[in-house]
């Protein structure tokens, strides 16, 4: 089977259930050697699309390539996937269960034995591994789901809720195994409702609402760009601020104030920090001046509405 990472792009992706239309219409794409973080409220529709992505459930219009190819079951099958409905068995050992796992896939008994023993190793857990599925927490047996989906070098990765239920060392152990993929090629899709999580993470975001794509591209694209809002700290009063020609004073509160460069040139917006900066020399020094990153939530906010 050709492993090879390969683009997926999905286009025009329609699920009608009976009148209903659960993905409407949905155009995206997952490139080669991206985390794509793909989020939207209960019910927007992201296990829906990974499922038709996945051939798990047939799709009503449009298509899914995989390169510059319709994708098909081979491509299917080369790919990492973590489900919603999770599918261990809980009685059987989490080894055994893995890396008979690791054999319908392919590989060898001892190749799959390999794998899985490091794969659990990094996912911190080694000592689990003759634990039956049942006797680990929810946030382990969530690692075991990640282990099966990251097993035999999937050509791309398609995780619904991974980082759901883990504790923080797990995210991190996650991210940085999701990154080792990404590194050599893998393109990465993954919902979640973590909006900090994904904005720490994902090169690139598709927020979905209603079944439709409401917006796609890097957190700071989202976000509109640099910022233009700034947080000015002066050593003393601020309040001399509002005399700086082209910048709007939002508020001001003793030393503190937080100004707005109302123009959507960057150079422009450069030009007025270093006029703030110039005055505030002038009137006794600052301490900071620091763009205001607006959190993704409230871009997901405006964008969902
Ligand atoms: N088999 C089905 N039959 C009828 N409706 C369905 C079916 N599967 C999903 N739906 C509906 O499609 C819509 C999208 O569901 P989906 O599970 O894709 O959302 P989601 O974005 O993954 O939500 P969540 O974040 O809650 O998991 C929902 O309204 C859901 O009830």
């Amino acid at each position: 089977m050709d492993r090879a990472p390969q683009t997926i792009t999905v286009e025009g992706l329609t699920r009608r259930f009976g009148d209903f239309t659960a993905v409407d219409h949905v155009d995206f794409c997952v490139p080669q050697g991206t985390m794509t973080g793909f989020v939207g409220g209960n019910g927007a529709g992201k296990t829906t699309t990974m499922r038709m992505i996945m051939g798990v459930l047939s799709i009503t219009e449009g298509r899914v390539m995989w390169g510059d190819q319709p994708m098909t079951a081979a491509h299917q099958r080369s790919i990492g996937y973590m489900p919603e409905e999770r599918g261990l068995y809980p009685k059987q050992k989490v080894a055994d269960q893995l890396i008979y796992l690791g054999q319908l896939k392919g590989l060898s008994p001892k190749a799959s034995r390999e794998s899985v023993m490091t794969l659990l190793e990094r996912l911190g857990l080694g000592e689990r591994t003759d634990d039956t599925v049942e006797a680990l927490s929810l946030g382990n047996q969530q690692r075991v789901q990640i282990a099966a989906a990251l097993m035999i070098e999937p050509a791309a990765l398609i995780l619904d809720e991974p980082f759901s239920g883990l504790d923080p060392d797990a995210v991190d152990s996650m991210a940085d195994l999701l990154r080792e993929h990404t590194a050599r090629g893998v393109p990465v899709l993954f919902s979640s409702h973590q909006l900090d999580l994904v904005d720490r993470l994902c090169d690139q975001l598709v927020i979905l609402a209603k079944g439709q794509v409401r917006a796609t591209g890097t957190p700071t694209e989202l976000r509109g760009g640099s910022p233009r809002r700034h947080r000015l700290v002066a050593v003393r009063d601020a309040g001399w601020v509002r005399e700086v020609p082209g910048v709007v004073t939002v508020d001001v509160d003793g030393p503190v104030a937080v100004l707005d460069l109302v123009s959507d040139s960057e150079t422009e917006r450069q030009r007025l920090l270093g006029e703030v900066l110039a005055e505030g020399l002038r009137r006794g020094g600052i301490t900071e001046l620091s763009p205001i990153i607006p959190p993704l939530s409230e871009v997901y906010r405006e964008v969902t509405a």
